[in-house]
Parts: structure tokens; sequence; C-alpha cells
């Protein structure tokens, strides 16, 4: 099996999404009937996983085999030590093993480091890679928008061969693309479930202590009581407002809030500015030979994060006007 392909057979593997729960304590309610997961997936459609937490400290049986693969292959790809400076974040993370680095209470070992690289997989690529896709998506959609947002890069840029990180907080509107197509498209468009502390009120509901709270971001993101034309996408919408993705804006919550928002918010967010706007500088971007803009279709794939179903295509053209 080629690299590419079990990390994508890792990816896409459910139980493998579910699995996330062998190293980390919030899983321990798996047997819970209230429990998040156990009620989003029917029982026996991908598997038991109610019955997982019992299962799970043996982790040798549950771990998947794909999984194992994928570690195994970055480990091998990584087993030159390199010099600090040059290293990349799984060498960093082999090093403090090496290095005996205690972390919290104890010692990083292989078993963590493990972990540590599933959660960057399975919540940092995805995400990421899905907000790429819907901003792309709409931008081809969305001809004015392209235009301005490439405009804006080109002009601010010059003539330069990538954009760095140090370039993007010029780009205010394509930052205000990114946050348009957050808030039509969250990736996760269900938060990690929230349990209330104390009892409160809403719309004549009172919510009691320890009540499961699923936090529905996308349809908080189109509901037409909080956003005008909510299912028009106008990053305009966002000039003078002083609305965020940091968790404190209940309208826009692409990363969720509260003590569990997501801790790679600026990660994620610094890679989706720079792919896009490397890509929105160095390509045009056309619709496939014989496709109308009305054609691009917009539908979701199921899941707990969600997805283009059917393949965005568009046809990159070099722009070599810098
Ligand atoms: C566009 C990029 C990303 C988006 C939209 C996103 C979104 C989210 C959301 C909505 C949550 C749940 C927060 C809640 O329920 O309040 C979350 C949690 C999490 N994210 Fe991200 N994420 C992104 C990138 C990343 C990256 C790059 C990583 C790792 C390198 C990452 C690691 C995590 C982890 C570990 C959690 C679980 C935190 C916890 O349960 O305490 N995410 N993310």
């Amino acid at each position: 099996m080629s690299k590419n392909a079990s990390i994508d057979e890792f990816r896409g593997n459910i139980p493998t999404k579910f699995s996330l729960g062998i190293f980390r304590g919030d899983f321990r309610q798996t047997s819970d009937p209230r429990n998040f997961l156990g009620n989003l997936v029917p029982r026996n459609s991908v598997g038991n996983f109610r019955g997982i937490s019992e299962e799970r400290r043996n982790s040798e049986e549950l771990f998947p085999r794909t999984c194992f693969v994928v570690h195994e292959q970055m480990f091998e790809l990584h087993k030159e030590e390199k010099e600090k400076g040059s290293e990349d974040f799984v060498d960093l993370l082999l090093r403090l093993e090496r290095e005996e680095t205690v972390v919290g209470h104890e010692n990083l070992t292989r078993n963590h480091i493990k972990a540590i690289l599933m959660n960057v997989l399975l919540a940092g690529i995805d995400t990421s890679s899905i907000t790429m896709t819907w901003a792309m998506a709409e931008l081809a959609r969305n001809p004015r928008a392209m235009k301005k947002v490439q405009s804006e890069i080109r002009n601010q840029m010059g003539k330069r061969s990538v954009i760095s990180l140090d370039d993007i907080d010029q780009l205010k509107y394509l930052k205000m693309v990114i946050k348009e197509t957050w808030r039509l498209h969250p990736p996760a468009p269900l938060l990690v479930p929230k349990e209330v502390i104390s009892e409160f009120e809403v719309n004549g509901y009172m919510i009691q202590p320890k009540t499961l709270l699923h936090v529905k971001v996308w349809a908080i993101g189109r509901d037409p009581g909080t956003w005008k034309d909510p299912e028009m996408f106008l990053p305009e919408r966002f000039i003078g407002s002083n609305i965020d993705t940091k968790g404190q804006n209940f309208e826009l919550l692409p990363f969720g809030g509260g003590r569990r928002i997501c801790p790679a918010m600026y990660m994620g967010t610094t890679m989706v500015e720079c792919g896009l706007a490397n890509m929105l500088y160095n390509f045009d971007w056309e619709l496939p030979e014989d496709m109308m803009v009305e054609d691009l279709d917009m539908e979701e794939a199921p899941g707990l994060t969600v997805s283009k179903i059917n393949e965005l295509l568009l046809v990159p053209v070099e722009y070599l006007d810098h």
C-alpha cells in the first residue's frame, strides 16, 4: 500500500476516527447512553461504539491496522536525527522522547506521540482541506468575489514567488472570504457536546444541570434572525464587523468555544489563509470545459466533518504577470 493510500484509508476509516478515545480520557463516557458518538451513529451501523470503553484498554486490538501502518511509515521516514532548527514536527516529538522530556507528570512516550500524530491527522488535515475546498467552490460560483480576492492578493503582494505567513495580515478581503466560508460551511457542523453546569432558561424551557447540549454551528451560520440573506456568499458582510472566530462571537463558531475550543485555531486559520493565498495568487481558476457556474453543486457529504460530496473540479491556469 502506498503511503498516501494508507493515510487516506486511515483518515476515512470511521472506526479509526472513533478510536481517538483510546488515548484520551474524554471518551470515558462511551458506554453512557447519552454518549455523543453512540447517539450519532446508529447501533450496528458501523459497529457498537457504546461498548468501546471496556475494550479500548486493549489498544492493540482496537487500533486499526492502517493506523499502525501510518505511524510506522512516519517513524521510518523520521528515523534519522536532524539538527535542531531543521526538524519538523515529528522529528521534534521523537527528540523529546529520546531526551526523556517530562510533559505534565510523565515522560513523553511513543504512545503519546502516536496520539498526538493521530490528533493532528484527524482534527487538522480534514478540517483545513475541507475549508479550502468550500472556499474555492464558493469563489468559483461567485466570480465577483473571486476577482476581488485575487486583485487584493496580487496588488498587495506585488512580484514574489511565495506568500508567507508575515504577508497574510494585509489580506483583509481574503480573511473575510474565509470567515464567510466558515459561516456557510463549518467543517465541524456539530461541536463536541457540552454539559450544562447550572440551570438556565431558553425560550421558556428550563435546562437542567448535566444536560448534554449539541451546538449546531451549521444552523447558527444560516440563521435568518442573525444573518441578512444568510444563503448568500457575501464576504463584505464582515466589513466593519468585529465578529471573529475566536469563540467569543456565538454567531460564528467554526472552532467551537469554551474550554474545549479547538486548540489549533491559529494553526488551522494560518494553514487555510496561506494555502488559499498562494493558490489564488499563482493561478486563475477556470471551470472545466462545458461547465457553467450554475452547474457547480454544493451538496454536502454526511459525517462528523462535512466535506463536499462531489469533487470540486477547477482548472488552474498559471498567472504569469508577476
Ligand atoms: C480549519 C481548521 C480547523 C477547524 C475549523 C477546527 C474545528 C474544530 C472544532 C469545531 C472543534 C470542537 C470545538 C468545540 O466543540 O468547542 C475542534 C477541536 C479540536 N481540534 Fe480543531 N479545527 C481545525 C484545525 C485543527 C488542527 C490543525 C488541529 C491539530 C493540529 C486541530 C486539533 C483539534 C483538537 C485536538 C480538538 C479537540 C479539543 C478538545 O476536545 O479538547 N484542529 N476543532
